[in-house]
């Protein structure tokens, strides 16, 4: 069992049910001196039931440790630098979250990291499959919709790869989808909840309007101006950031929110749902953004996908053939890695 694993260390009891009688609980970011990995680090300390953060980066890790190490939240912090100290900080982690990897710029696309990307994603994952095979996944590197099928290789191959526990993190898709459809309905974004399904690139992502909860209120028009936002609402950022990177701050919220969720459903908190980008039970593609409910070991169960209307429909049937080739290429990518 994924739980006997771990040292039966005992918490010390907390107001919320979930975190009595507990074993201890590690969080390792990778890439965490980064845009990302900053102040994603900063948010991880305030979420309850992480009793160790363990920060790897090639640089700054340190301080980042010393720095949100005083927080006057529980648990340890510790920096590890460099390739050489990656498995000391995977070593028995629960949960990775992996940030590592360059960012865009203005005219570049995501799929064109993976250039960059794609050996610091099977580097790490490599490792992960030593140090900490049984442990939650969380990329949210780019391209996602090409590294998670290339770090579901490397975990093939080396034996131990679960499908219910690799997780490509889309949550800032459906952070975007939340704020731009409140601030048009007028009402809270957090009370909005709409599946975003596909990929995450502009013409893979997907916001299921005709399942947006409250009921959305508008006309075609808006929908189809508010689908292009969030679709192009990552290049919104690039291009506001003029060369300096991509979005860093509402990723960050995005991924701390979804980090919570993982680490809620694995103490047993029922009803749980995230859409994140995983293996696929689907027939016709082999890895695709969906609603899951998580449980204590990752995904507990795939929602099947509702009834879309024609718009959604004919979206969905012109991004597969994307997202079919972008899986390929990640495979490829794995599969051909040593002989680059
Ligand atoms: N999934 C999503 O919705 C989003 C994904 N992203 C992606 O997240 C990634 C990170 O973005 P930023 O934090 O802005 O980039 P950044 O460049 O600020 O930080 C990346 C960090 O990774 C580190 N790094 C590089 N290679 C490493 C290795 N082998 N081991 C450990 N650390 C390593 C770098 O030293 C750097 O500190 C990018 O690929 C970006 O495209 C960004 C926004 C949203
Ligand atoms: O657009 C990018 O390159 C970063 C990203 O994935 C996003 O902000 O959604």
């Amino acid at each position: 069992m994924f739980l006997k694993k771990f040292k039966a260390k005992i918490v010390p009891s907390s107001s919320s049910w979930w975190l009595m009688a507990r074993t201890a609980f590690k969080v390792a970011v990778v890439g965490a001196g980064g845009g990302i990995g900053q102040p994603l680090s900063l948010l991880l300390r305030q979420i309850e039931g992480i009793d160790e953060l363990a920060l790897h980066d090639l640089r700054g890790t340190k301080g980042v440790a010393a720095d949100t190490g005083h927080i006057s939240e529980q648990g340890t912090v510790s920096g590890y630098v460099g390739n050489e100290q990656l498995v000391p900080a995977l070593q028995g982690a629960n949960l990775v979250v992996v940030t590592a990897g360059m960012p865009r710029v203005p005219g570049m696309t995501r799929d064109s990291l993976m250039q960059a990307n794609g050996g610091i994603a099977i580097t790490v994952t490599r490792a992960m499959a030593c140090a900490c095979p049984e442990a939650l996944i969380a990329i949210t590197t780019n391209p996602i919709n090409i590294i998670v099928p290339t770090a579901a290789e490397v975990l093939k191959e080396a034996g131990v790869f679960n499908p219910r526990r690799l997780f490509g993190v889309t949550t800032l898709d459906v952070v975007r989808s939340r704020k731009f459809i409140g601030d048009h309905m007028n009402i809270d974004p957090e009370k909005v909840n709409i599946p975003v399904i596909g990929g995450h690139t502009g013409p893979t992502i997907l916001p299921l309007f005709s399942q947006c909860q409250p009921e959305f209120r508008g006309d075609t028009e808006d929908i189809e101006r508010l689908t292009h936002r969030i679709k192009e609402a990552g290049t919104e950022v690039v291009m506001a950031k003029g060369g300096a990177g991509s979005a860093t701050l509402s990723m960050a919220y995005a991924t701390s929110s979804f980090v919570k969720s993982l680490i809620r459903a694995h103490n047993g908190q029922e009803g749980i749902i995230e859409c994140s980008f995983v293996a696929s039970c689907m027939e016709n593609v082999p890895f695709f953004a969906g609603p899951l409910e998580l449980g204590k070991e990752g995904i507990k169960r795939y929602l099947e996908l509702p009834d879309l209307n024609e718009f959604e429909q004919k979206s969905l049937d012109k991004l597969l053939p994307i997202l079919k080739k972008n899986i390929e290429a990640g495979i490829n990518f794995a599969k051909t890695f040593e002989k680059k």
